[in-house]
């Protein structure tokens, strides 16, 4: 097994410290305090709204107005080091329609490695990247004819090009199928274990929740647990990560609202 991670294992890939965003006139999130750990995988859950996109676009340094403590892989996010560590994946996939989907890889490669010295090696990497997210067969097949789901996974396949140690997925299953949902979790169990990659990986669908290593619950701006998914169960009485969170909001209502009556 190969880890390509150049951090000690111990170190946590992410450490937020009462991170606050503020949006318009709307404080996004506030005082979060978490951290993602290296080498696996850490699902940001919550409903349509409580700030999962907010929150990574801070991690990976596109957000503004972040005040408190963001370090990613022991920098200040944002850090212009921090570049070519992190692969990020928007919910909108960004790819070249007229262009096919190995063309696509190979104009992102040429960004990455430029040079005719490096032709070899981005060859390779465009076909791994490729394989990667099961598009083999559709290599040559234009991006602007493909489904939302194979568009998405290009975009997918462009973020593994560099190796990044750090990878940031925001919904990356929106519309896929089962088999397919499958398959993509199975390729980030992969390059958890076989390159040593962190994922930060949101999403609202509960059942995905299962397959994380650790979670991370969001509601309203805030995180209502930072925990394993077998604790999470253990912790609330639950069967499953669903009846957990749904179990942590009604207490976090509860205690809203003794708060409310003790003023
Ligand atoms: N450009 C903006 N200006 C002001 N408020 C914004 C802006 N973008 C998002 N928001 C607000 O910030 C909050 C968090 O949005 P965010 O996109 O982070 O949520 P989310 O959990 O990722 O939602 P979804 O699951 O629907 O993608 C929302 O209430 C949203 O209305």
């Amino acid at each position: 097994m190969m880890n390509y991670s150049s951090r000690p294992p111990e170190e946590p890939a992410v450490h937020a410290q009462d991170l606050t965003v503020v949006r318009g006139p709307r404080t996004v999130l506030r005082g979060l305090d978490f951290t993602v750990p290296g080498g696996r995988i850490t699902g940001l859950l919550g409903p349509s709204g409580c700030g999962k996109s907010t929150l990574m676009r801070a991690v990976v340094g596109t957000q503004a107005k972040v005040t408190g403590t963001l370090d990613v892989l022991g920098r200040p996010a944002g850090h212009p080091a921090l570049r070519t560590r992190i692969g990020y994946v928007t919910q909108a996939p960004s790819v070249y329609d007229d262009l096919t989907v190995r063309q696509n890889l190979d104009y992102f490669a040429a960004i990455l490695d430029p040079g005719r010295a490096s032709a070899d090696r981005r060859h390779e990497k465009v076909t791994r990247a490729i394989a990667d997210v099961d598009l083999t067969t559709h290599a040559d097949a234009l991006a602007g004819n493909l489904s939302g789901g194979q568009r998405s996974r290009v975009s997918l396949a462009v973020a593994l090009l560099g190796t990044p140690e750090l990878l940031v997925l925001d919904e990356p299953t929106v519309g896929l199928d089962p088999v397919l949902r499958r398959d993509l979790w199975n390729l980030f169990h992969t390059l958890a274990a076989e390159r040593g990659t962190t994922l930060l990986i949101s999403s609202h669908v509960m059942d995905e929740a299962e397959r994380c290593d650790r979670l991370l619950l969001m509601r309203a701006g805030e995180i209502l647990a930072d925990d394993t998914p077998d604790a999470l169960r253990a912790r609330t009485g639950s069967e499953t990560v669903e009846a957990a969170f749904l179990h942590l909001v009604d207490a976090a209502i509860t205690a809203g609202r003794t708060k409310e009556t003790t003023r």
